[in-house]
């Protein structure tokens, strides 16, 4: 038998939902994940209510710069939406389960879809810092060495056993996202592409880059992967990109090294750009959500 602790099990999971319900006078259709240097995404919904990852009974908290460890309820365009501004990664040293569980929490809320934006490496020579790239797929290394978060017994209550993964990424949210790159001039600069998690925390060696390029990958990151698969698995619609941010280093030659500070100094930089693509999306999209 596998873990099934009492922390992740249904009922548990139910109380958080309870609790959250308790202090939300509305049920989120729609959960933002803010990826590092993406915190100002909460800052488009209207009336917003916050509620502190610490306030939560069991809820995993934020340790890392950037993730500031609330949810943002509000509404944009009639679309009841909650923000995750700050999520959990396997780094941290929590477990796989952990840094999914509030995607179970937020099924039992109502939650019907997940956009997820991370920050990520380029590995792709055809794209610069700065551009997005929305995700067609991923490569999911932790899976490859057995860390998966739909490991142990399996509840019917929230899916079946063995999920594809093959349409994972929402194709009519994608084909949405070219539509919106290009209304709002970021047609040169929104690709799609093969996302790839590794553990971190630290990033990749030249060796690994470029195996990782080898395996199909255009951009490599620390998460999302673990949250679309249990998304995926309850049922919800999924949407995600990333924000490019650096160029992972392929050449020995290269004295250049990715650090944090100025990965979230780029995300910064194109912050507006970035609410305007995630707000013009949900717009375009909003009847499924409503
Ligand atoms: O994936 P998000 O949360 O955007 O964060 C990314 O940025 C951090 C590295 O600088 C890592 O945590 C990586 O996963
Ligand atoms: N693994 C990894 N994560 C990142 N997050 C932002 N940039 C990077 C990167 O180059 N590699």
């Amino acid at each position: 038998m596998g873990d099934n602790t009492d922390e992740f099990n249904y009922e548990s999971l139910e109380t958080v939902a309870e609790f959250i319900r308790s202090k939300i006078p509305f049920s989120p259709k729609l959960l933002i994940i803010c990826g590092t240097g993406m915190a100002g995404i909460p800052e488009v919904l209207d009336n917003p209510i916050v509620l502190n990852y610490n306030e939560i009974p069991t809820f995993p908290l934020s340790t890392v710069q950037g993730h500031a460890g609330k949810l943002v309820f509000g509404t944009l365009n009639g679309v009841k939406i909650v923000c995750m501004k700050g999520r959990f990664h396997y780094f941290e040293g929590y477990s796989i389960k952990t840094i999914t569980k509030p995607i179970r929490i937020m099924k039992l809320l109502g939650v019907k879809a997940m956009f997820a934006t991370n920050a990520a490496g380029s590995l792709n020579p055809k794209f610069q810092v700065g551009d997005i790239m929305v995700l067609r797929d991923h490569l999911n290394m932790l899976s490859f060495g057995g860390e998966n978060p739909l490991r142990g017994p399996n509840d019917s209550r929230f899916g079946e056993r063995f999920t594809p993964m093959n349409k994972a990424y929402d194709r009519q949210l994608i084909k949405i996202a070219h539509e919106v790159a290009k209304d709002i001039g970021l047609a040169d600069n929104c690709h799609e592409g093969v996302f790839a998690i590794v553990s971190g925390p630290n990033y990749e060696s030249v060796a690994e880059a470029r195996a990782l390029s080898i395996l199909g990958a255009d951009t490599v990151g620390m998460s999302t992967v673990p949250e679309v698969l249990v998304a995926r698995h309850c049922g919800m619609a999924v949407f995600a990109f990333s924000f490019i941010t650096n160029r992972c280093i392929v050449s020995y030659e290269e004295n250049d090294e990715p650090n944090h500070r100025n990965i979230l100094n780029v995300a910064d930089q194109r912050s507006e750009k970035v609410k305007e693509f995630v707000c013009k999306i949900i717009e375009k999209s909003q009847e499924r959500w409503l």
